[in-house]
């Protein structure tokens, strides 16, 4: 009677409803829920946490930092922690699951079904994955289980970056072999699918096995017989091989030893099934392991070819045991030992992961550097207004390329990059030694001022002065590489003046100047003539004051809208320049050093 109500007890029955997916994003956003209903559940395979690398046939999301080929159990080769792996998870009753996806057409609700359910509803070990439900709603066919957050077996294993000591792998083995006593123990009596994959490691570092019973539900009607499919077969024994050409997982108990057999080696050598067996060839490297000898010949016996000469789990648990005397022999001692074990490697991925972000956090401080002023630069970063700012003095510069227009008619776009970006290059590293800010580049003319955003008294005068000399003697031995023939013809502009100056824009902003003294600094160069420095008298006041600068009257001119002025050119400094004379052209090598933005082309 109690057993008939069991097996008609419907409980377990989800409906798809009731299952939320957790759908994650690209690192850095958060997870999101949707129902069941309402996604394609081929899309929403997650990774979770951090540290993961893997691969699988339906994952598409990934917080991985890369991914690794191959399926099934999947993480993490190098990455720090065993951290969750591509698994469905999903929201159910409020706590998270395991979710598993099978393909099937059509599910019979027969006595078989409800017998095998009943069978894993009943199975409760502290090392066995619970069973929580299952939908057979067709297509949408899901069995939920308990969510174990640190990955399977297989994952800790492959990590590398994990340090297993021998007491830890001692409680894993011993983990694995309680959990499968009871099961052998219990209804479900086999489990068929003992893999590496298959002992999952809950948020208390204990392994837990999963995936056994519900044959009917997981059978598939047709084996697929892909890759993942032939690495299976690795964990099972050589008399059940024969039996795997048909759906499903032939399934015995000596088999079962035959899988465990493998584990053993997993856990011993660290290298994947027959490890052992691919290398050496000889058992000798088994022994050169610090490997209790007991555990080599348990796994031995276990795998022995001859099912009958394999123990029992009962019999493995007592050697187990014994086996464990001197490791973990307190449970508490053994938790902390795995905490400490664990949060090494959480100290070490830590450490990694603030490291780039401080990287990161350079990288881009530097890109804002190269756009704005570092002043300007560091108050926006500090989340300060950058108020616009009135500028009682400074000298701007303007040059621009006579002819350039005709040249570009005579040259293809690239070319024209190419000239630009070499004559530019060769400015920005000049002015580099002077105290000026590279306003802008505006196709051909080149905006730099002295005297802001940090005022320099009336050193901006002798700087632009000095910068402008120094850019015109680059000017003569500057060549135009698809016009070698060709002199390259600048003509520059100079005055000093009061400037406003403040940051303009939020999308790109942008540092800029405005006044007339812009205006008129921008005139003096269109009025210039080529290869000269053309100044104002107001600049021209403030040099005299230095009483080192040559200086030639050049006479009235007509600047347009402000009638005629006084100008005059620069033609030297008597004072040496302590500035270093102008840096060749830097190799291409160190271009990308240099360049930690690779895709702003700093040219060759
Ligand atoms: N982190 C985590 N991973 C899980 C969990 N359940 C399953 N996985 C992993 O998800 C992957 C896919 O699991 P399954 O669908 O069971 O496939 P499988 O284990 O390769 O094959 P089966 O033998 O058929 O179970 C495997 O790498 C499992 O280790 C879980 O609760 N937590
Ligand atoms: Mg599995």
């Amino acid at each position: 009677m109690r057993l008939a109500a069991d097996l008609n007890n419907m409980r377990w029955k989800i409906r798809p409803e009731e299952v939320l997916l957790e759908v994650g994003r690209p690192f850095g956003s958060k997870t999101g829920l949707q129902k069941i209903t309402e996604v394609d559940f081929y899309t929403v395979m997650l990774s979770q946490d951090f540290g993961l690398k893997g691969n699988c046939e339906n994952c598409i999301f990934s917080q991985s930092f890369g991914l690794r080929s191959g399926r099934g159990s999947i993480t993490s080769c190098n990455s720090l922690l065993p951290s969750p792996v591509f698994t469905t998870v999903g929201i159910y009753k409020g706590s998270r699951v395991a979710i598993k996806k099978i393909s099937k057409k059509k599910v019979d609700i027969n006595k078989k079904l409800l017998w095998e359910i009943k069978q894993v509803r009943d199975v409760t070990h502290e090392n066995t994955v619970r069973f929580l439900g299952a939908c057979i709603e067709c297509p949408t066919v899901l069995i939920l289980t308990e969510y174990c957050p640190k990955g399977s077996l297989k994952d800790v294993l492959e990590n590398e970056a994990i340090q297993l000591d021998w007491n830890f792998r001692m409680s894993l083995i011993h983990d694995v072999v309680k959990g499968m006593n009871y099961l052998h123990g219990s209804e479900v009596s086999v489990h068929g699918k003992l893999r590496s994959c298959n002992c999952l490691i809950d948020g208390r570092f204990v392994l837990k096995i999963s995936d056994f019973g519900l044959t009917t539900l997981t059978t598939p009607t047709e084996a697929i017989k892909d890759t993942n499919y032939y690495l299976k077969l690795l964990w099972v024994a050589p008399e059940l091989l024969p039996l795997t050409i048909i759906p499903g997982s032939p399934a015995t108990q000596k088999g079962d030893v035959y899988s465990f057999g493998i584990i053993l080696e997993e856990i011993i050598l660290r290298g994947g099934p027959f490890q052992a067996a691919r290398q050496f060839l000889d058992s000798q490297v088994v022994g050169r392991t610090d490997c209790p000898e007991d555990l080599l010949d348990l796994m031995e016996r276990c795998w022995s070819d001859n099912p009958e000469e394999r123990p029992t789990f009962e019999a493995i648990r007592g050697t187990v045991r014994c086996i464990m005397k001197g490791y973990c022999e307190n449970l508490m001692d053994d938790l902390l030992r795995r905490m400490e074990q664990y949060a090494n490697n959480l100290e070490a991925l830590v450490e990694e992961k603030t490291d780039q972000l401080s990287q990161e956090k350079r990288r881009s401080e530097e890109l804002l550097y190269q756009v704005l002023p570092r002043p300007v630069a560091q108050q926006l970063m500090s989340g300060e207004m950058v108020q616009p700012e009135q500028f009682e003095s400074v000298t701007v510069y303007f040059s621009d390329i006579v002819g350039f227009t005709a040249l570009c008619t005579k040259s293809t776009p690239m070319q024209v990059v190419d000239f630009l970006n070499d004559l530019y290059s060769t400015f920005d590293r000049i002015i580099g030694f002077y105290d000026v800010y590279k306003v802008e580049t505006i196709g051909d003319a080149y905006m730099v001022v002295s005297g802001l955003p940090e005022r320099n008294g009336d050193e901006h005068a002798k700087e632009i002065g000095l910068m402008a000399l120094r850019i015109l003697d680059a000017v003569h031995s500057f060549t135009i590489k698809h016009k070698p023939e060709n002199q390259l013809k600048l003509r520059i502009g100079i005055h000093s003046g009061p400037v406003c100056a403040g940051v303009v824009g939020q999308r790109m902003p942008h540092y800029c100047l405005f006044g007339d003294t812009v205006n008129t600094a921008s005139r003096m160069e269109s009025t210039g003539q080529p290869l000269k420095i053309h100044i104002s008298d107001a600049t021209k006041d403030i040099l005299d004051k230095f009483g080192t600068f040559k200086l030639e009257l050049r006479g009235e001119v007509e600047l347009k809208g402000k009638g005629f002025l006084t100008t005059h050119w620069l033609l030297g400094c008597s004072a040496p320049d302590p500035r270093p004379s102008t840096p060749a052209l830097p190799s291409a090598q160190e271009v990308q050093d240099v360049n930690p933005y690779p895709l702003i082309y700093m040219g060759n």
